[in-house]
């Protein structure tokens, strides 16, 4: 059925600069959309073989001035990503280059500059990936280490699509039959078919929470492992930061107190994303604005995966009761009387440069151990984790229904759970919109 489209600007073709701003070897400046034939025809003097590169002097419209010599291909929709048709101009990455061909563009009627996402949000309405898939196409173009990158290619590539797409399918099958008790009850075979939609229904409840299991691995390779380095003023935090991050991003003094706001570093730790806290030193104090990072610290320490705590020979304290894993750590054991600290589980000098293997190595080993296999969760944003415990909830009634629990009540449980998934996927069955609206109706009207 041809559902006329409401959204605004739907029927233009779009353009864009697809590779990074600012000068670079090669742009490429990508259009979608009914108008690309024709402006490929304009700009470079007809529209190649579809998938096949050709070089092609790219010409300004009105003047016919050469704006570029540059690489031009075409997709013919729907086989292309967004589904409609695309062209793609690979020019010489330069400024004036770049701008000349975007402005000739902007020019040709019905053109417009692409909004955000809108080539993949065109590729999810032309059915050529569902929502979970476009957002891993985000985050391959967000993935700074090799588990994001694993985990959103995978992703991407519908691995959640169509685990999803399978229990919705599964979920529809069970609907059906509930509803056709409820259309055509036969009081006979309502026990053996209330026992098959409940035994499918547990079947299913069990895969659902077999991928929440992985969520929280998951979501932590996505938005990667937060490690918070606390202490004592004047432990060595700011200088551990540093030496981490192998930059000066924190203000370094012997003077007690020096670092206020938290300071966050992203760092690759054996291939996964950690951000990397640096605290104000915990201590009481009378100092207005050392009290509020204090208070800065203390919140960064109960949204930790990891604390790093620090103490020295001149700085020392008992770490607070903290939810997160700790590891205690000694600092400047170049310092005299270092030895006088009792239990930690590592002794480094940043200053001497001994100790930082063994940090790193312990570090490493413990993000493995938090996140190792998460970049194959199907789960890797908190949107799909709280759709799919809606779906569990619901599936978890119906396993458990009984003999007198109404088959309307089932079919509302599976119902549902149904458009839970459709919105996770963010594919909305028309059909079943259809039905619920003209359910209401009766027979011949
Ligand atoms: N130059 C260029 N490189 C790029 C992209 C692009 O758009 N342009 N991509 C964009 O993000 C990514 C590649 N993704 C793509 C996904 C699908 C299709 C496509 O044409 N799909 C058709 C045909 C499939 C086939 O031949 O196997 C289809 O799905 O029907 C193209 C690129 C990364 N590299
Ligand atoms: N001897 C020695 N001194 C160090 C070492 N690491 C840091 N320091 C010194 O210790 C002092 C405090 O260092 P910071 O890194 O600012 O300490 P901090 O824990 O961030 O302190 P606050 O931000 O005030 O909480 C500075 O003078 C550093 O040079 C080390 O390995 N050996
Ligand atoms: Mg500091």
């Amino acid at each position: 059925m041809n559902v006329p489209s409401l959204r605004y600007g739907e029927n233009d073709t779009i353009f864009a600069l697809a590779s990074g701003a600012g000068r670079s070897g090669v742009a490429v400046i990508r259009l979608s959309g009914p108008g690309v034939r024709f402006g490929l025809e304009t700009m470079a003097g007809g529209v190649p073989e579809p998938r096949r590169a050709v070089l092609r002097h790219l010409r300004e419209p009105a003047s016919g001035e050469v704006l570029d010599e540059a690489l031009v291909l075409f997709f013919a929709g729907p086989a292309s990503f967004t589904g409609e048709d695309v062209g793609e101009f690979h020019v010489h990455g330069g400024r004036a280059v770049v701008e000349a061909v975007l402005s000739a563009l902007a020019g040709l009627a019905g053109f417009r500059v692409a909004e955000r996402g809108e080539f993949t949000r065109r590729a999810v309405g032309n059915g050529r990936m569902d929502l979970t898939a476009a957002e891993g196409v985000a985050d391959l173009v967000e993935a700074e280490t090799g588990s994001q990158r694993r985990q959103a290619l995978r992703q991407a590539g519908g691995a959640l699509e169509r685990a999803a797409a399978d229990w919705r399918a599964r979920l529809a099958r069970l609907l059906a039959w509930a509803e056709a008790e409820i259309d055509f009850p036969d009081e006979e075979d309502v026990p053996a078919l209330l026992a098959s939609v409940r035994e499918n229904a547990g079947t299913l409840h069990g895969e659902i929470e077999a991928a929440l299991a992985g969520a929280r691995r998951g979501e932590r390779i996505r938005e990667g492992a937060v490690v918070v380095i606390a202490g004592p003023p004047n432990a060595g935090k700011s200088t551990l930061l540093n030496a981490l991050a192998q930059r000066d991003v924190a203000i370094v003094s012997p003077i007690a107190g020096t670092t206020r706001d938290t300071i966050e570093v992203h760092l690759d730790l054996g291939g996964y994303a950690v951000t990397l806290v640096d605290t104000a030193g915990l201590r009481e104090t009378t100092d207005v604005v050392e009290t509020m990072g204090v208070e800065r610290a203390r919140a960064s320490l109960e949204r930790a995966d990891l604390v790093v705590w620090l103490e020295s020979a001149d700085a020392r304290a008992e770490p607070p009761a903290v939810a997160a894993p700790l590891l205690r750590i000694r600092t400047k054991d170049d310092q005299p009387g270092s030895a006088a600290i009792g239990a930690f589980d590592v002794s480094l000098s940043v200053h001497g440069g001994t100790g930082m293997a063994t940090l790193l190595a312990r570090l490493e080993a413990m993000a493995r151990a938090a996140l190792e296999g998460g970049e194959q969760a199907l789960v890797t944003r908190a949107r799909h984790r709280q759709e799919l415990e809606i779906v569990a909830r619901h599936l978890d009634i119906v396993r458990g229904a009984d003999v007198d629990t109404p088959v309307e009540f089932i079919a509302e449980d599976l119902r549902l759970a149904a458009r839970a998934v459709g919105r996770l996927t963010g594919r909305v069955d028309i059909d079943e919109i259809y039905d619920l609206i003209f359910r209401e109706f009766c027979i011949g009207k």
